[in-house]
C-alpha cells in the first residue's frame, strides 16, 4: 500500500506540471510559428514549424494520458491490490518465488521487481491453470515448469483484507461461493479473481483464427469474451489497439449492460455494434430495414395457423440457410453472363445513357474478369461519357439560365482565375473566357451528382436483381427447384412485394448485402483485427458466411449456446455451427465446450435442464436456493395478483423481471399492473439500459443478461406451447440467478412437465 500511495504521489506532481505546459503550449501555439506564405519555401517553412509544434504537444498528451492510465491503475490497486497468491519454486532455481496476482502490475519503488503481477502475464496463468504440485506456464519460446507449493485467495475490498483461503483445487469454491451469491447488478462484473480453467482457455485461446464456443446458459460466455478482449489488448499491446476490436452484441440494452467490465479492469471498450445496426447503415437510406427484433415480435405473437405466417416462416427458415447461400452464389454465376439489370443514366430529366447500352457494355467486357472489376470499368466508361456530355451541355439554354442565378462569390472566383491565366496568350477576351468558365462551372455542378452516382456504382440495379431472384422464369429454371421450399411460388412475391414498398425484411437484408458485395466488390474491412459475436446461435448460417465474407483478415471468436436459439433458423442447427462452415480452413478452427452454469442456483439449473436437450450435460454450481415455484390459476385476476405478489415478495431483493414472452403481451401486461407496482417499468426494442427494481420485457429482450428474481408472465401451455417457444422458454427461465417463479393462467407448458417432478414446486 505504501509503495502504490507513493507512485501516485509521484504521477500526481509530474502530471500537474506536464498539464500546465500543455495548457501553456495550446494557449501559445501560434507564438511559436512565423506564418509566412509568400512563396514555395517559406510555405515549406511555415508547414515544418506547425507540424513541430503540433508534434511537441501531441507528446506531451501522449505522455499525460499514460500517467493519467497508470494513476488510474493504481486507484484500482489501492481498492483491491491482489486477488490470489501462488508460491512456485522454478525448477533448477530452487528459491521459491510469491507471486501476487492482480488486475494490473506493480513494481517496487526501484522499478526493479514485480510486487504484483498483471493478471494476464504468462506467470500468471499458474493462478488460473493449476492447483498446488506440479504446475508450468509459457514463455515465448519456452515452457517454465516448476512445483506450486501455495495457493491462496484473497477478498480485499477497499484496500482492507476480508477473507482468504488456501485452496488445493484451481479457483476455490469458497471465493465463487461468496462472488456468485451476491446480488445481480445492472452491469456485468469482470471475472479475474475467479476464471475457471476452461474459461481461461477461451481467453487465452492465440492459435485459432475462428475460436468456437457452445456453452450453456450462464456458463461464462460473454464474461469469458470480455475478459479476452482485455487479454488481447494486453498480450498485444502496441500492436493491436481497442477500436480494432469489435463485439456484435444483441441488443442495445445488452451493449450498456456489459460496457462497465473493460474499463473496471484498466482498458477502454471495444468498438460495439448490433448487426442490425450495421445492415441500416447500409440499406437504411433507400429502404425500411426491419429490425430483427421485429421479426421475433412477428414470430412469437402470430398465429401458426395463418396461413401467411406459414409462407413468412418458410422464408425466414430458407433464406437464412446455406442452401440459399448456394441459390445466391449460382445466380451470381449466371449473372456474369447475363441478366445483370442496370439503371438508365438521367441528367436533368432526361436520359443521356440507357440502361441496356449500359448493360451491352457490361457484357462486352472479358467474361473471365471478375464482375466488380467489369463494374469498375463501366463506371470508368461512363464517366468519360459523361464528361463528353459535358463539354456538348456547355452552349445549352438552361446553362445561360443558371448562370444569371450565380452569385456574386462565383463570379468574382471566376473573375481571379481568368486574371490568374493572363499571362497566357490566346485569342479570347477576358469576358469570353470568363464566359466560358462560368458556363463550366455550371455544368460541372450539374453533372456532380451524376458522377458520384457513377462512381458508387449506383447505376446497378440492385433492387430489381434481387427481385428478379424471385421472378425471371428463367433465372428460376436455373437455380434448380430441387431445394426450394413449396411455398417458394408465394415467397416470391411477397419477397417482390414488399422491395415495391422500399421495405426490406430482416431475412432479407442478408442475402442482398451479400449479392450487392459479390457484385460490386467491396473492400474487406482489414481494421477489425478480432471480431467478437455473441449470442452466435441467433445468427444464420449465411449470416455467418457473410462475416466471412466482410472480415476475412479478422480472426473471429464466435460464442453461443444452441439452446437459447430462439430465431427460426437457429431451431433446426443441431450445433451451434454447421460443421463445414469453418471447417474448409482446416487447422484455424477450434471449438470448445463449457457446461457447468454459474448465473442460477443449483435449484433453478436443475430445473431448467429439464426441458432442452442434451440437458443432462449442463452441471450447475454447488450454490443452494429455494426450487423454482410453479402457480397455476384459472382466472384472470388471480393471475395479476399472484405474478404482483411473487413481485412484492422479493422487491427488496436486488432486481427482479416479470418476463413475458412477446413485446405486445409486455405493454399489456404493463398496463394492469403498474397501478398495482408503481415502480415497474417497461423495456422495450428501444430501451438502452435498465435501472436496479422492478422491469418487465420480453423475453427475447433479455438475451445475455440476469436478474436476481425472474418471475414468468404465463408458463401456460398456450404461451408455450409449441417446439419452436422451448428455446425461448428455457431462455427466459435461465435468467434467473436466485430466485424463480412460473406463473401460469391454466394448464402448464408442456416444458415444464417435461421437468423432473421433485425440481419444482407446486403451488
Ligand atoms: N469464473 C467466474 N467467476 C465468477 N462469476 C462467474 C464466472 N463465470 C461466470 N460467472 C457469472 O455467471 C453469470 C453468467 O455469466 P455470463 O453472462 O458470462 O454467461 P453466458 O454464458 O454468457 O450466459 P447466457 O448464454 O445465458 O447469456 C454472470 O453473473 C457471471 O458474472
Amino acid at each position: 500500500m505504501d509503495v502504490i500511495s507513493q507512485k501516485m504521489e509521484d504521477i500526481s506532481e509530474n502530471v500537474g506540471g506536464l498539464k500546465e505546459g500543455i495548457i501553456e503550449l495550446r494557449k501559445n501555439f501560434w507564438d511559436e510559428i512565423t506564418v509566412n506564405l509568400d512563396d514555395a519555401h517559406e510555405v515549406g517553412e511555415t508547414f515544418t514549424s506547425i507540424k513541430q509544434q503540433t508534434e511537441m504537444l501531441s507528446e506531451r498528451e501522449r505522455t499525460h494520458k499514460h500517467y493519467y492510465t497508470k494513476y488510474k491503475n493504481l486507484l484500482k490497486l489501492k481498492e483491491n491490490p491482489y486477488f490470489g497468491r501462488v508460491d512456485f519454486s522454478e525448477e533448477g532455481v530452487g528459491e521459491v518465488e510469491k507471486i501476487y496476482v492482480g488486475i494490473a502490475s506493480l513494481m517496487d519503488e526501484e522499478e526493479e521487481e514485480f510486487l504484483i503481477y498483471d493478471w494476464r502475464a504468462p506467470i500468471s496463468s499458474l493462478y488460473y491453470n493449476f492447483s498446488p504440485g506440479q504446475a508450468s506456464y509459457e514463455v515465448p519460446e519456452e515452457t517454465v515448469r516448476g512445483e506450486m507449493t501455495l495457493k491462496r485467495q484473497f477478498i480485499i475490498r477497499k484496500g482492507k483484507l476480508k477473507s482468504m483461503f488456501d485452496t488445493e483445487v484451481t479457483i476455490g469454491d469458497e471465493m465463487l461461493q461468496e462472488v456468485l451469491g451476491n446480488n445481480a447488478n445492472t452491469s456485468m462484473k469482470s471475472i479475474v479473481a475467479t476464471i475457471q480453467k476452461d474459461q481461461n482457455q477461451i481467453i487465452r485461446n492465440e492459435t485459432s483464427k475462428y475460436l468456437i464456443v457452445q456453452g450453456a446458459a450462464g456458463s461464462g460466455k460473454t464474461s469469458a469474451a470480455l475478459q479476452r478482449v482485455a487479454y488481447l489488448l494486453y498480450r498485444y499491446r502496441g500492436k493491436i489497439k481497442s477500436d480494432n476490436i469489435m463485439l456484435f452484441s444483441p441488443n442495445y440494452i445488452f451493449n450498456s449492460y456489459v460496457a462497465n467490465v473493460l474499463p473496471e479492469l484498466g482498458e477502454e471498450n471495444m468498438k460495439q455494434s448490433t448487426f442490425f445496426e450495421y445492415m441500416t447503415s447500409r440499406l437504411g437510406k433507400i429502404y425500411s430495414v426491419e429490425d430483427p427484433l421485429e421479426q421475433m415480435e412477428f414470430i412469437y405473437s402470430n398465429d401458426v395457423r395463418d396461413s401467411n405466417y406459414d409462407i413468412r416462416m418458410q422464408a425466414i427458415k430458407f433464406k437464412a440457410s446455406k442452401e440459399f447461400k448456394e441459390v445466391v452464389d449460382n445466380y451470381i454465376t449466371l449473372l456474369s453472363d447475363n441478366y445483370l439489370l442496370f439503371k438508365d443514366c438521367i441528367f436533368r430529366g432526361e436520359i443521356v445513357l440507357p440502361a441496356d447500352e449500359i448493360q451491352n457494355k457490361f457484357y462486352s467486357l472479358d467474361k473471365n474478369l471478375p464482375i466488380p472489376n467489369r463494374m469498375n470499368l463501366v463506371a470508368e466508361w461512363l464517366l468519360i461519357k459523361l464528361k463528353e456530355m459535358e463539354g456538348k451541355e456547355l452552349k445549352k439554354e438552361w446553362v445561360m439560365e443558371e448562370m444569371e442565378l450565380l452569385d456574386k462569390e462565383d463570379y468574382l472566383n471566376v473573375y481571379k482565375e481568368v486574371q490568374h491565366d493572363q499571362e497566357v496568350e490566346d485569342s479570347f477576351t477576358d469576358y469570353e473566357k470568363e464566359e466560358k468558365l462560368l458556363a463550366k462551372k455550371v455544368v460541372q455542378t450539374n453533372f456532380k451528382g451524376l458522377k458520384r452516382w457513377v462512381k458508387k456504382l449506383r447505376f446497378l440495379n440492385m433492387k430489381s436483381i434481387y427481385q428478379q431472384l424471385y421472378e425471371n422464369v428463367t433465372v428460376n429454371k436455373s437455380l434448380g427447384n430441387s431445394i426450394l421450399p413449396d411455398k417458394w411460388k408465394e415467397i416470391s412475391q411477397f419477397t417482390i412485394g414488399n422491395l415495391n414498398d422500399n421495405i426490406v425484411l430482416y431475412e432479407d437484408a442478408t442475402p442482398l448485402l451479400y449479392l450487392t458485395d459479390r457484385l460490386e466488390g467491396r473492400k474487406p474491412n482489414t481494421f477489425i483485427r478480432h471480431l467478437f459475436i455473441d449470442e452466435a446461435q441467433d445468427y444464420s448460417p449465411f449470416q455467418l458466411e457473410y462475416f466471412k465474407l466482410l472480415f476475412p483478415n479478422s480472426k473471429m471468436t464466435i460464442l453461443g449456446d444452441f439452446n437459447q436459439g430462439i430465431y427460426p433458423h437457429s431451431i433446426e442447427v443441431s450445433s451451434l455451427i454447421p460443421q463445414d462452415s469453418f471447417e474448409l480452413e482446416s487447422g484455424s478452427v477450434q471449438r470448445m465446450t463449457i457446461t457447468q452454469s454459474y448465473r442460477s442456483t443449483k435449484e433453478i439449473v436443475n430445473f431448467t435442464k429439464g426441458f432442452v436437450r442434451g440437458g443432462e450435460l449442463i452441471e450447475p454450481f454447488n450454490r443452494s436456493g429455494d426450487k423454482p415455484t410453479i402457480t397455476i390459476v384459472s382466472e384472470e385476476e388471480l393471475f395479476y395478483r399472484e405474478v404482483v405478489r411473487k413481485v412484492i415478495l422479493q422487491k427488496d431483493n436486488g432486481t427482479v423481471a416479470i418476463i413475458c414472452k412477446t413485446a405486445e403481451q409486455s405493454a399489456n401486461a404493463y398496463t394492469v399492473l403498474k397501478e398495482r407496482l408503481p415502480d415497474l417499468r417497461l423495456l422495450t426494442k428501444d430501451s438502452t439500459t435498465f435501472h436496479k427494481g422492478v422491469v418487465i420485457l420480453p423475453a427475447y429482450l433479455a438475451k445475455g443478461i440476469e436478474f436476481d428474481t425472474v418471475v414468468i408472465y404465463d408458463a401456460s401451455d398456450k404461451q408455450y406451447g409449441r417446439e419452436m417457444d422451448r428455446k425461448l422458454f428455457y431462455t427466459a427461465c435461465t435468467r434467473a440467478m436466485h430466485h424463480l417463479h412460473l406463473i401460469s393462467l391454466s394448464e402448464k407448458s408442456r416444458f415444464i412437465k417435461e421437468a423432473e417432478r421433485d425440481t419444482y414446486v407446486l403451488q
